[in-house]
């Protein structure tokens, strides 16, 4: 491997593969992840990007390749190991625990992340800096008027914020989000493309989102997969123009 290409990459994968039985889902993926990008990663329903982004983040056993954070090698770490070296993730599911205010949720977090740090903390500063690193992720996310309120009756959108928050508590330097905008309303979307692009200040993203403007309006990169390989890669508009994405994603004739 040439020393430039690796120094420069935060996160990579080489030549990864994700069988389920005879079917490759991803196959023969190799990609360098750059410090501080914003990549949203596109393709049509079943093209491979949850199983990419699960591979990437330890959910996806690996059939063949090497994933690499920071230039160490985590292939066959589990998510939590990888969580905690850096690579954070949100999910399409919601992960929130609904009876429990947003604030608790948030704390939780918090808690776990700072245990982990320092396992043997006098109790006394302990909790206020749980508290602190709530407080800051509450108005980070912008939901600084709720957070007593029960995080099942929050919006929609509002959850999806919320997750995003719970993924920020473990201070990652590479965020996978998957589809975060999924479900949520026309009129809070604005809100949400703020929120990914505030969140992204500083760190590396990987994003997968079908609704292409906001993709191109909010990538410094995008990957476009199909069938489980990356078809093409490159800026907005570089891509957009790409016959072979025309053909085979957005379904136009050359
Ligand atoms: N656990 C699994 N077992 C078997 N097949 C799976 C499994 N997970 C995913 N697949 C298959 O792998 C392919 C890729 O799925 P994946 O969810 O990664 O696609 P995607 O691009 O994220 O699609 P979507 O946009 O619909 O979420 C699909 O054909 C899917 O049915």
């Amino acid at each position: 491997m040439s020393g430039i290409a690796e120094n420069k990459s935060i996160l990579r994968c080489e030549e990864i593969e994700v069988s389920y039985g005879a079917f490759k889902a991803v196959t023969n993926v190799t990609y360098e992840f750059k410090p501080g990008f914003l990549y949203g990663l596109i393709g049509p329903n079943g093209a491979g990007k949850t199983t990419l982004m699960n591979a990437l983040s330890g959910r996806a056993q690996l059939s063949k390749g090497r994933v690499f954070l920071n230039d160490q090698e985590i292939t066959g770490q589990s998510p939590h190991a990888r969580t905690w070296a850096g690579l954070g993730r949100s999910f399409q599911i919601t992960q929130i625990f609904a009876e429990m205010t947003v604030f608790e949720n948030l704390r939780l977090a918090a808690q776990a992340h700072r245990f982990r740090l320092q396992p043997f903390w006098r109790p006394v500063g302990k909790f206020k800096e749980i508290a602190n690193d709530a407080e800051r992720v509450l108005s980070e996310i912008g939901l600084e008027g709720f957070g007593h309120v029960n995080a099942g009756s929050l919006s929609h959108g509002d959850q999806r914020a919320l997750e995003i928050g719970l993924a920020l508590l473990s201070e990652p330097k590479v965020l996978l989000l998957d589809e975060p905008l999924a479900g949520v309303g026309h009129d809070v979307a604005e809100k949400a493309v703020e929120l990914i692009r505030k969140v992204s200040q500083g760190r590396t993203v990987l994003l997968i989102e079908h609704n292409m403007d906001v993709v191109m309006e909010i990538s410094d990169e995008i990957i476009v997969m199909l069938a489980g390989e990356i078809l093409a890669s490159g800026e907005a508009e570089t891509i957009k123009r790409d016959p072979r994405v025309r053909t085979a994603y957005l379904g136009e004739e050359e």
